[in-house]
């Protein structure tokens, strides 16, 4: 039953700032339930309840800390069908991947409580002393520790992977870092159900209450206040270039600037390389479309761009890319903001003198259904208006017409800053893919092979993350176990006596977790 009420170190809090979910399909607001707004003096207690429950969080053995990550998980599914059926009437997905994006929610706690116990991520290194070396060398001993409280913002387009108990929420738990979420006001009761799973879960296990809270608004001074107040130490985020981007002036205006790894926007190239392209382009364009218009498009590993060299063979693909879009469904957004502004981008694409609209897909029936656009561009021309190239979060791409392999790798070269690119690549295609691979290395996350770069895998070798705008941090990930790192920090400990060293650092302590010692891996 939801209340609509805040979550605030392990008590809910009403507000008399309200405002109501709305059900993407019909338009209209969900009259159940209205949502308390926070106020800033909300925020602030959320931050101060998060700090003071850092010491003791941070300090708690690493077996009940991924007992807490354990707990989460077991909750959320405990709420069954109630979570389901609220997830699909806010976000308008529909309920198959509803039900497997609670499964990645639940498999991403379990990961980060595996990681915790495991240990390595504390990479613990140990140079002893030697009195006799000339200068003295001292004892130097590192560990990785949590930097303290951690912001973290929902994201619209996945309401339970990348929101209140998402990655970047799980990471930074298993970190030892409290966390504030700022709640995406597009699935406020999904964000209530977990939140309360959160609580529990933090009950049942015997945390501090303030490990986890949860804020709520439509304003943006929630997230303003969140991201400026002294007590946060670091920032995760999904969402919109321009929002990212504000965040990180925020964090970096601050007295004392923090990390802020957003991940905000991409285009995610696919190149079809020209072996691949003669031997499959019509099956690579049906297999292409099912790509693009997943979860109606509204994923930031969309395939927006697709490049190959010009000629009958990329006409092939442009046809049955073009017969399977014209088939496709218009699908319901997320909310009517993301809608307008899917309208809006394709309606800049469209208008540009360079890009020719090769075919859409069938027109929407109701509110807030986007319908699939394919664009098409000379490689030469691509590069000559940025809009070209920019974000457009739905059912849309820009097939890119390339005169040759030079052109190709050279306008791949001129990208800015992306989650992924994808190859489709045969043998013969090698020569040709060994050339592009260190421009890819330069600009994206991840390269894949012969498959599409939405879905994302949550394992150890994942990177979910690349340069600029991509990311504001392309050092990291924020899916996989690697997100720890982002919530850490090395302290170095010089000649401290043994009763005061950590315990992971005193000699002999590191059976199971390995260490450099002395040089040496262990
Ligand atoms: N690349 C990606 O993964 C995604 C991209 N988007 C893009 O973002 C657009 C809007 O979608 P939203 O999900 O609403 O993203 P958004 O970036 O507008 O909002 C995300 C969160 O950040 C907060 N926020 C945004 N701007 C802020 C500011 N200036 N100050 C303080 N807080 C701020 C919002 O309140 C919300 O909680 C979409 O149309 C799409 O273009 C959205 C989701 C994912
Ligand atoms: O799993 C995926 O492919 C998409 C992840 C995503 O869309 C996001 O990070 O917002």
């Amino acid at each position: 039953m939801l209340k609509g009420e805040l979550f605030i170190a392990g008590e809910r809090r009403a507000s008399s700032d309200r405002f109501q979910g709305q059900d993407p399909a019909t338009g209209a607001a969900i009259e159940d339930v209205s949502f308390a707004g926070a106020s800033e003096a909300d925020v602030a207690d959320a931050c101060a309840a998060a700090e003071a429950a850092f010491a003791p969080y941070s300090t708690l053995p690493l077996e009940q800390r991924a007992q807490f990550l354990e707990a989460i998980a077991t909750e959320i599914e405990a709420l069954g069908d109630a979570l389901v059926e609220r997830a699909c009437r806010e976000t308008g997905l529909p309920p198959a991947r509803i039900t497997g994006e609670r499964g990645r929610t639940a498999g991403q706690l379990r990961l980060f409580a595996a990681e915790v116990r495991d240990g390595r991520w504390q990479r613990v290194r140990i140079d002893h002393a030697d009195p006799a070396r000339i200068p003295p060398k001292p004892d130097l001993r590192l560990r990785m520790i949590p930097l303290g409280p951690v912001a973290v913002f929902g994201a619209s387009n996945f309401p339970l992977a990348f929101s209140v108990a998402g990655g970047d929420t799980a990471s930074a738990l298993a970190a030892g870092c409290p966390v504030v979420v700022k709640g995406h006001r597009a699935h406020p009761g999904t964000a209530e159900l977990v939140a309360g799973a959160i609580t529990r879960a933090a009950a049942s296990t015997g945390m501090p209450a303030g490990v986890f809270s949860l804020v709520n608004g439509t304003s943006r001074r929630v997230g303003e206040a969140l991201v400026a107040d002294p007590r946060i130490q670091a920032v995760g985020f999904t969402g919109s270039r321009a929002g990212g981007e504000a965040l990180m002036r925020i964090a970096a205006a601050r007295p004392r600037p923090i990390p802020i790894y957003a991940e905000m926007s991409a285009v995610n190239p696919v190149i079809i390389l020209p072996h691949a392209l003669a031997a499959r382009g019509t099956a690579l364009g049906a297999a292409f479309v099912a790509s693009l218009a997943m979860g109606a498009g509204q994923f930031c590993t969309n395939p927006g761009l697709v490049l190959a060299v010009d000629g009958p063979d990329l006409d092939a693909f442009i046809d049955a890319a073009g017969t399977a879009l014209t088939g496709q469904p218009a699908q319901t957004m997320l909310t009517q903001g993301i809608w307008e502004a899917f309208e809006q981008g394709k309606a800049k694409l469209g208008a540009s003198a360079h890009v020719t609209a090769v075919t859409q897909g069938a027109e929407g029936t109701g509110p807030n259904q986007g319908r699939a656009a394919l664009f098409s561009v000379k490689g030469s021309d691509l590069l000559a208006d940025p809009v070209h190239l920019h974000e457009v979060f739905g059912v849309s791409s820009v097939v890119v017409r390339c005169a040759d392999m030079d052109e190709l790798i050279a306008t791949v070269g001129q990208l800015e800053g992306q989650l992924t690119a994808t190859l489709q690549v045969d043998a013969a295609d090698h020569p040709a893919g060994a050339r592009l691979l260190p421009v890819l290395e330069r600009t994206v996350g991840r390269i894949i092979a012969n498959g599409w770069p939405t879905g994302v895998e949550v394992g150890h070798a994942m990177v979910h993350g690349g340069p600029y705008p991509a990311t504001s941090d392309s050092r990291s990930t924020s899916v996989g176990s690697m997100a720890i790192d982002r919530f850490l920090r090395p302290v170095s400990y010089q000649d401290m006596p043994a009763e005061l060293l950590p315990p992971v650092l005193n000699d002999g302590a590191q059976d199971n977790i390995g260490a450099r010692i002395d040089g040496r891996w262990a």
